[in-house]
Formats: structure tokens, C-alpha cells, sequence
């Protein structure tokens, strides 16, 4: 039995760092673990240009103090107003790192995301050309399409289409959560990619109605059935270079998440690399972690790899019930729960 694991530094290609008081509480937690990030940018207001995003930059930074070295990698929310000539300006001047679409109203803090994909020509073909990646939250808004199929007919009705259309175009489907997904990322005569979830490797739906409703295993895409978390996770430990790391790390105050109208997201940042280590260990796959969380990301968005190395070694933790406290106490993924891994040292 394997006790000790040693890979190069990884990176999370899909966090949620949220601004102000909850930055502050969170934001270590991702930067413990990980090298670099890819932050999300849907504040209230969204982070939709490059001043705004390099001020968030900033405020990431601070709220990490001196001593870190983490590298925040910055996104630009898609609107049906985006001009060509700011992304590709904020391409060019090393502030975004790529663009996310959001369907309007699909999930937290979407309402001023894209209402028509196929409008956005001068944009799609602008990234295009200048090799910017688009990120998509892949789930159709339709309300007469069932909740759990929403991702599915993303693909058939938005994500063909466009990958027809756009055939140089880099695209990031985020946070997978299907067999369908899985095959067609893996299928795809396409430079796409995926990210994949801890929670969408560990839970299916049955998790969320488990002896009651269970707020903190609410995320969108929501989880599906078993065969398709078990796709998902085939997909994961295949050593395919097409899927990587992305947490989906999501915090939301804990009233906002035990109510009447609990939000979507599931805050998994402090032990991402456990969660995910578990799956890796559970697999017999141990070999292809590195791969996964340390270096097919970085290849999709052709960035370097990282230098040094985190180690992880099999001692037994248990989850805390909460952490942060008054307006950025979080319940973390797996509260209460004992990891087999724990994350050792930083090198
Ligand atoms: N995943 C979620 O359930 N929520 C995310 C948004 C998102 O990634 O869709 C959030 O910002 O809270
Ligand atoms: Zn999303
Ligand atoms: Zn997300």
C-alpha cells in the first residue's frame, strides 16, 4: 500500500473566491493547496472587463498577504454586451486568462450571462483567433427541460452547434457531471477539455434527499444518477489529457445554504486534494493523479507546469463541522467525514 504521494504542484482550474469578508476566509484555503487558480468572475457585479478584473486581482493578493506565491488566473464573464477588443486587449495584456460563459440564469450570479450563445460571433471569433479559452457552465435554461438532464441537451443543442462553427475554438466544459459529457469530451474531434467536480466523483443524487434535504450537497450542475458518477469518474482516472482539476470550490454563507431557497454550491477548498486523492486511491489509480491535477490543466491552457512539489501521506483527518465564523461561516464538503489522505508538505 501506497502511503506517501509526491507530485508536482497543482493548480484548480475552477474556484469561487467570492470578495470582501469571504475572500478573506477562504481565498488560504485555495492558496494552501494549490499554485494557481482559475477565479471565476461572478461577483455581484460581475468582473466583466479589465479593470475590474485586475482591481479583484488585487484584492485576492491582499487578502493573502505577502508571504504567498499563489497565482490568481482571471476571467472575463461573458454578457451579451462584451466587445471583441476588451477581451482580446485584456488577453493581450496578461490580465484574463479566459472567458466564462454563463447561460443567463443558470446558475448563482448568472443573471446578466448570455441570453444567445450563437449571437455572440464578434466575441467567439475574436478568442478564436487569439487562442483565448472559453469556459462554459454547460446547462441548458430551458425550464421544461428536466433539471437533471439540463447538461445533456446543453451539448446536442448549444455545444455542437458551436464547436461546428468554431473549430479552432479552445473550450473548458465545466464541472462534468454526465456520461454524456464524459464521451463526448473524450470523443470530440476538438481542442476541448473538462474539469471535474470532487463532489460530482464522490456523491449522486441520492445524496442531496439522503433521510432528508441536505442543502450542502446541492450544487449546479446538480449531481446525477450513479452511472453517470461512475462514468465521470472513469473519465477522471483514464490519464485522458482532456480532464483536469477543477474544484468548483463555492461558498455561501451557511444560512444561505439551510433555507428555504438554499444556493447552489458546494465549498470544497480546504480538502480538495484529499477529496480528489480518495477517488484516485479508491480507483487503483494513484499513478494518474499527477496528470490530473498537476499538469493536463496547465497543457489545455498552455501555461508551464509548476516548479516544486506538495506530498500527501496517508493520515487519517476528520473534516470540521464548519469553518470562518458569523458572515463567512461555511459547512465544507464532507463535514463531520474522516479523509484517509492528508495533504504534508509544501516544498
Ligand atoms: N456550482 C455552483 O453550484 N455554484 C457556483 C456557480 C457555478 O459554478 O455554477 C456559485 O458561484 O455558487
Ligand atoms: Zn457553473
Ligand atoms: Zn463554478
Amino acid at each position: 500500500m501506497t502511503d506517501r504521494l509526491t507530485i508536482r504542484r497543482p493548480d484548480d482550474w475552477h474556484v469561487h473566491l467570492r470578495d470582501g469578508a469571504m475572500l478573506h476566509a477562504v481565498a488560504p484555503h485555495t492558496a494552501r493547496q494549490f499554485a494557481r487558480a482559475i477565479i471565476m468572475p461572478n461577483l455581484t457585479p460581475p468582473v466583466t472587463d479589465a479593470a475590474t478584473a485586475r482591481a479583484y486581482r488585487d484584492r485576492i493578493m491582499a487578502a493573502l498577504g505577502e508571504d504567498t506565491d499563489f497565482q490568481p488566473l482571471m476571467t472575463c464573464y461573458l454578457t451579451d454586451h462584451s466587445a471583441p477588443d476588451d477581451i482580446v486587449g485584456g488577453h493581450a495584456e496578461g490580465v484574463f486568462t479566459a472567458c466564462k460563459l454563463y447561460p443567463a440564469h443558470a446558475t448563482t450570479n448568472s443573471a446578466h450571462g448570455v441570453t444567445d450563445i450563437r449571437a455572440m460571433t464578434g466575441v467567439l471569433e475574436a478568442m478564436q483567433r487569439a487562442g483565448i479559452p472559453l469556459l462554459i457552465h454547460g446547462e441548458v435554461t430551458d425550464r421544461s427541460i428536466d433539471i437533471f438532464d439540463r447538461e445533456a441537451v446543453f451539448i446536442e443543442r448549444v455545444l455542437i452547434p458551436l464547436i461546428r462553427d468554431y473549430p479552432g475554438l479552445r473550450i473548458v466544459m465545466e464541472h462534468i457531471t454526465t456520461a454524456e459529457a464524459a464521451a463526448f469530451v473524450t470523443e470530440a474531434d476538438h481542442p476541448i477539455a473538462a474539469t471535474i467536480t470532487p463532489q460530482h466523483l464522490i456523491l449522486n443524487r441520492n445524496a442531496i434527499f439522503d433521510g432528508g434535504l441536505r442543502p450542502h450537497a446541492y450544487c449546479l450542475p446538480v449531481a446525477k444518477r450513479e452511472a453517470h458518477r461512475l462514468a465521470v469518474r472513469r473519465a477522471a482516472v483514464s490519464g485522458s489529457p482532456r480532464f483536469f482539476l477543477g474544484t468548483d470550490t463555492a461558498p455561501h454563507v451557511v444560512g444561505a445554504k439551510e433555507s428555504g431557497c438554499g444556493c447552489a454550491g458546494i465549498f470544497n477548498a480546504p480538502f480538495a486534494l484529499e477529496a480528489y486523492l480518495r477517488v484516485f486511491d479508491e480507483e487503483g489509480a494513484l499513478d494518474r493523479f499527477e496528470g490530473f491535477a498537476a499538469e493536463h490543466g496547465a497543457r489545455f491552457y498552455g501555461l508551464p507546469l509548476n516548479e516544486g512539489t506538495v506530498t500527501l501521506e496517508r493520515v487519517a483527518q476528520q473534516v470540521p463541522a464548519s469553518t470562518g465564523e458569523g458572515a463567512t461561516e461555511v459547512v465544507p464538503f464532507m463535514a463531520g467525514e474522516t479523509l484517509a489522505w492528508r495533504l504534508a508538505t509544501d516544498t
